[in-house]
């Protein structure tokens, strides 16, 4: 049974039974009856929404599906079926493009995009659900019939048709060999078959060489990008018991509780705010900080770049053990709130404020004020693309140079808003040299110049002894770079620096 006790009408391979559909009967009450026809499928109409959404308005998937879940009360294997269909079709929307192009005949730029869409979900209903074909091209071809017109149904049940007559296997075969002719673009072909934008390859295949890794895991971290991760929660600790939370431990930090399933807001302790759902590499990098060597006073903690709060919230939990306090800092208004939110279980001793403001201004207007400052700054989030499903087609290699110079300015203000002897954690979930190892080189250079000294912390060192079992980190190098790949983490950044004047 759903929630509100009706039928739950779908089986395990995504088909729904039963005839009761209830996102079809008003619009077909609107029909006239000669036009009347079966519903289409609440949990695919609304996948088609969110792609629609993200493609007309710009929305982000994570913010749209779940409120559209719930108005349409969506629930149990529908809702994770219209989950895992629309985050599918996003994520593989460069394979299916290129499936689709193939199967049409025709320059993707001739589709409409409502019909690119549905031919999207079709192709993975087809190739990455096990969907029965039948079940994947008919109940396609209504929802086209419905949203778009007869003509368009009749062009996507062809082109459907044409998707199912080869493998999954078969199609990568054919669209890697359409996108690497000559056998001499392994980036071109990979992008293709893993579906990510060809400077997104780039730019992974760099960041595992320049981490001291082999080109050779490319095609496994593309693989692991386009998996959803696991849902992960942190024990804030201090304000809950690890037994509360279920799970099994992470491998990583040993803050984190890895579920197998069901709704982490359903979680008592998620509920209040005395945990909460947070990749485990986030929360290692912010124990990191916490436990980063550090003489003197360790009272005051700083959060340049808060929202919406995750880590300001650990950050909050740790510092109050010590006794100190937090001032979480964000530039968005509404992001800010977020932040507050966030706390909303800390202790009030252990927040000193939460901000609106820039936090480039922040070095200027309170030089040396800090024991600890986490920079968290904005980033590309390459890193993150298995829990963004559309980011990788949103963002532009041109983002990169304007995101590197705030994040430059953002880590010089750390520096001068920490005090001597201080610890500053920089920290992005993109492993894009250009957000990591070039900021961090410019920021020192810019810092020397103001005259203030800094040091580089062994953040290998800070890790391996908060891990539960040694990470694998290559290299000479004293920052850290966690991948999915390896550590089935986001791939975060970590760099962690110590003023000395
Ligand atoms: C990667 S997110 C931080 C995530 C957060 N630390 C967490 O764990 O929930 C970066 C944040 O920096 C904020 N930001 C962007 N420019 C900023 C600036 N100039 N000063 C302070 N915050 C800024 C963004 O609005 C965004 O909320």
């Amino acid at each position: 049974m759903s929630g509100d006790g009706r039928t739950d009408r779908r089986d395990s391979a995504g088909r729904q039974r039963g005839a009761a559909r209830s996102e079809g009967r008003t619009e077909r009450s609107a029909q006239a009856p000669g036009e009347r026809r079966r519903g289409t499928d609440p949990a695919r109409t609304v996948a088609f929404d969110v792609l629609r959404a993200v493609a007309e308005t710009d929305s982000y998937a994570n913010l749209v599906l779940p409120p559209l879940l719930r108005e349409r009360a969506i629930r149990g294997r529908d809702a994770g079926f219209a989950t895992e269909l629309a985050y599918g079709a996003l994520r593989l929307r460069g394979r299916y493009d290129a499936i689709v192009e193939q199967a049409a005949g025709r320059d993707l730029a001739t589709i409409d995009p409502p019909v690119l869409d549905l031919l999207r979900l079709g192709s993975h209903q087809l190739l990455g659900m096990r969907v029965p074909p039948h079940a994947a091209v008919s109940e396609t071809v209504g929802l086209a019939r419905q949203r778009v017109g007869a003509g368009a149904a009749q062009f996507v049940n062809a082109v459907l048709r044409a998707v199912g007559r080869s493998t999954l296997d078969e199609w990568l075969t054919l669209i890697g060999d359409a996108a690497d002719p000559h056998q001499d673009d392994a980036v071109a072909r990979l992008a293709a078959v893993e579906s990510h934008p060809e400077w997104v390859v780039r730019g992974l295949r760099e960041a595992l060489v320049g981490n001291g890794r082999s080109s050779d895991e490319l095609e496994a971290l593309l693989v692991a990008d386009n998996a959803a991760p696991r849902v992960t929660l942190v024990a804030r600790p201090g304000l809950v018991d690890d037994d509360e939370l279920g799970g099994r431990p992470g491998r990583v930090a040993p803050t984190a509780h890895v579920l197998d399933g069901g709704d982490p807001a359903s979680v008592p302790a998620v509920r209040d705010g005395r945990a909460g759902v947070q990749d485990e590499g986030s929360q290692l990098v912010a124990l990191a900080l916490a436990a980063a060597p550090l003489e003197g006073p360790d009272e005051r903690w700083l959060d340049l770049c808060a929202g919406p709060g995750g880590k300001a919230a650990l950050l909050a939990s740790l510092v109050d053990e010590r006794r100190g306090r937090l001032v979480a800092n964000e530039v968005q208004p509404h992001r800010a709130r977020l932040v507050e939110q966030a706390l909303r279980a800390l202790p009030a001793d252990a927040i000193e404020d939460v901000r609106t403001g820039d936090g480039r201004l922040v070095g200027t207007d309170e030089p040396g004020a800090f024991d600890r400052v986490m920079v968290d700054a904005p980033c590309t989030g390459l890193g993150a693309l298995r829990r963004r499903p559309e980011s990788r087609w949103r963002r532009q290699p041109s983002d990169l140079a304007a995101l590197s110079a705030l994040q430059r300015e953002l880590l010089g203000s750390a520096l001068a808003a920490v005090r001597v002897g201080g610890v500053v954690a920089y920290v992005t979930c993109s492993p894009h040299l250009a957000e990591t190892q070039l900021v961090v080189k410019d920021a020192l250079r810019a810092a020397a110049r103001s005259g203030i000294g800094v040091e580089p912390v062994d953040a290998r060192a800070v890790v391996a002894d908060l891990a539960a079992a040694p990470l694998d980190l290559p290299g000479d190098r004293t920052d850290v770079q966690l991948w999915p790949h390896v550590h089935g983490t986001d791939a975060m950044h970590l760099t962690l620096l110590r003023r000395t004047s």
